[in-house]
């Protein structure tokens, strides 16, 4: 009891003071389990020791491939005030590919699912999915790279899910000059956190917040709104750089399997599905839904 209360003062500390992290590192302490840090750390590592016995003809053209070949190992042996221009070192390397994995794996899977989950209890919108699915494949052999980008209904659902559950509920920034926003004074040095779910469940920006309703992303629905309505990859510079990755893996991953199955919910489908208590959209208990084959 008295360890979790010393973690939450810690993490608490850290949001109000940053430059905290720095000082918590060089002590070894980390806000994430060593156990979970040291997991993706080794199967990095081995991941990275199988790409060097690789020759470089075979090696894939990946971006764990691109991180390799910009390291600079002078970069890894140099002191506070020796100056490298290019490369990355290696601890930049394995810590943006730890990073990619821990953000691009669970937030792409736990979408799919809570569209399947969407899709199940709401029969229409799923009958309207098939139908376009049907019709695309009536004009295209396969649902390849091209085809997916012309499945609109299915890409309103997706956005539709994103709205309800957003992958990250909140996402921060720190003010770098003293601001003035609309009567509010924002000092310089300040988080600011935008609470994205919270904006994703106003009543007045989403009439029935708690219900699925693709048809909130038609075009002329999108262009009405307030672009700062809808945040599930956030905003700026900083806006998710694995964005149309998701996005094509959302649509692929559905696609192939809605043009054979259909999603019902069962006996153990949790209606409505509740999420955990964490920053994510992580499903508490899990989800439950049964697959019927489409004849
Ligand atoms: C459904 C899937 C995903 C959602 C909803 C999502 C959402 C987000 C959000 C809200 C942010 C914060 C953006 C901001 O501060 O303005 C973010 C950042 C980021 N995302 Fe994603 N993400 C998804 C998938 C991915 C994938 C597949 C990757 C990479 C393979 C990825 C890599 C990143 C990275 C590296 C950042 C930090 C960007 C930066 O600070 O410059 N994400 N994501």
């Amino acid at each position: 009891m008295l360890f979790t209360c010393v973690l939450v003062l810690i993490n608490i500390s850290t949001v109000l003071f940053p430059s905290l992290f720095g000082i918590l590192e060089r002590f070894g302490i980390t806000l994430f389990p060593k156990k979970a840090l040291d997991y993706f750390k080794e199967a990095v590592d081995s991941v990275i020791s199988m790409r060097e016995g690789e020759s470089n003809g075979t090696r894939p053209v990946d971006l764990l491939q691109l991180m390799l070949q910009a390291h600079n190992e002078e970069l890894d042996k140099k002191g506070p005030n020796d100056v490298v221009k290019h490369g990355i070192s290696s601890m930049e390397f394995k810590g943006n590919a730890i990073i990619l994995w821990v953000v691009g794996y669970e937030t792409t899977a736990n979408t799919i699912s809570l569209t399947a989950y969407n899709l199940a209890v709401n029969q229409e919108a799923q009958g309207k999915v098939h139908a376009e699915i049907d019709a695309l494949l009536k004009k295209r052999e396969k649902l390849d790279y091209d085809a997916v980008h012309d499945l609109p209904y299915l890409d309103m659902c997706i956005s539709e899910t994103l709205r309800m559950y957003p992958a990250a509920t909140r996402f921060d920034r720190i003010c770098k000059e003293d601001t003035e926003v609309k009567g509010l004074h924002i000092p310089a040095g300040m988080i600011v956190s935008v609470p994205v779910y919270a904006i994703h469940h106003d009543a007045e920006l989403w009439p029935e917040p708690e219900k699925f309703k693709p048809e909130r992303f038609t075009k002329e629905e999108k262009e009405s709104r307030d672009p700062y309505a809808y945040l599930p990859f956030g905003a700026g510079p900083r806006i998710c750089v694995g964005m149309r990755l998701a996005q094509l893996e959302l649509k692929f991953a559905l696609a192939k399997m809605l043009q054979k199955f259909r999603f019902v919910t069962c006996d153990k489908t949790v209606i409505p599905v509740r999420l955990q208590n964490t920053l994510g959209n992580q499903i508490e208990g899990g989800l439950f839904l049964k697959v019927e084959a489409r004849t």
